[in-house]
């Protein structure tokens, strides 16, 4: 089984994830794409939203797909989600799978700040997607795969949130309704 790991906070999961995720599998002919929520994301400022609706918005982004699915191997690890940790743990899980780890443009370029970098890339291959707004960059043998650029982030949702504007269609229907029924992302001043 060939398998993309797509890692991310997913403070929420939006188009620009999914287009990602069936370009890769595409591409390298990927039996499926895992999506990876993480606990405490190593290299991020701001604290996220609390696990569990992240989670149920993954669910709900990827259900429609049968190829993707959510791994919550992260979630169940205390501390901080280094990858290299979770690499080891899905390597020893599932031996005999080929894994790949799938990062957006504006990743590519900081890798060497990650854990054990060294290590890391000795375990698996980094697919890097093209991303509006950042030079695709082949450093540390990172596979480029360009994609169509889709210039969606999740701080871009919650900031229109914030500021009571319109996130239809730049999330799924599903995220959507999930956004609205809980009252998410709402500025209370
Ligand atoms: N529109 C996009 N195009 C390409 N890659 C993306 C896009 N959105 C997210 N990614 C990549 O997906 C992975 C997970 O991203 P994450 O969940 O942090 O979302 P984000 O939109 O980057 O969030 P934020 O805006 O809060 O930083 C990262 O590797 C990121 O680079
Ligand atoms: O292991 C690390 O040092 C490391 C540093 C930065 C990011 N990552 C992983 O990269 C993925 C995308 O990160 P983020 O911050 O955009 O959600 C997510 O799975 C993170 O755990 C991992």
């Amino acid at each position: 089984m060939k398998i993309g790991l797509l890692g991310g906070t997913f403070d929420p999961p939006h188009l620009g994830h999914l287009i990602m995720a069936e370009h890769v599998l595409e591409a390298m002919h990927l039996d499926e794409v895992w999506f990876v929520p993480s606990h405490v994301p190593p290299h991020k400022q701001e604290s996220a939203l609390v696990a569990e609706d992240r989670l149920r918005m993954v669910e709900r982004a990827i259900e429609e797909n049968p190829q993707f699915s959510v791994s919550t191997v992260e979630l169940e690890r205390e501390g901080k989600s280094f990858t290299i940790d979770t690499m080891k743990q899905l390597q020893n899980q599932y031996p005999s799978y080929d894994f790949c780890f799938i990062i957006g443009g504006d990743m590519v370029q900081h890798l060497d700040r990650w854990h054990r970098i060294d290590e890391l890339q000795e375990l698996v291959q980094f697919i890097g997607v093209g991303r509006e707004g950042y030079q695709l960059d082949s450093s540390r043998g990172v596979k480029l795969i360009d994609i169509p650029r889709i210039d969606i982030s999740s701080s871009m949702i919650r900031k229109r949130l914030a500021k009571g504007k319109s996130i239809r269609y730049l999330v799924t229907h599903q995220v959507y309704e999930y956004i609205k029924e809980h009252s998410l992302y709402v500025s209370n001043s």
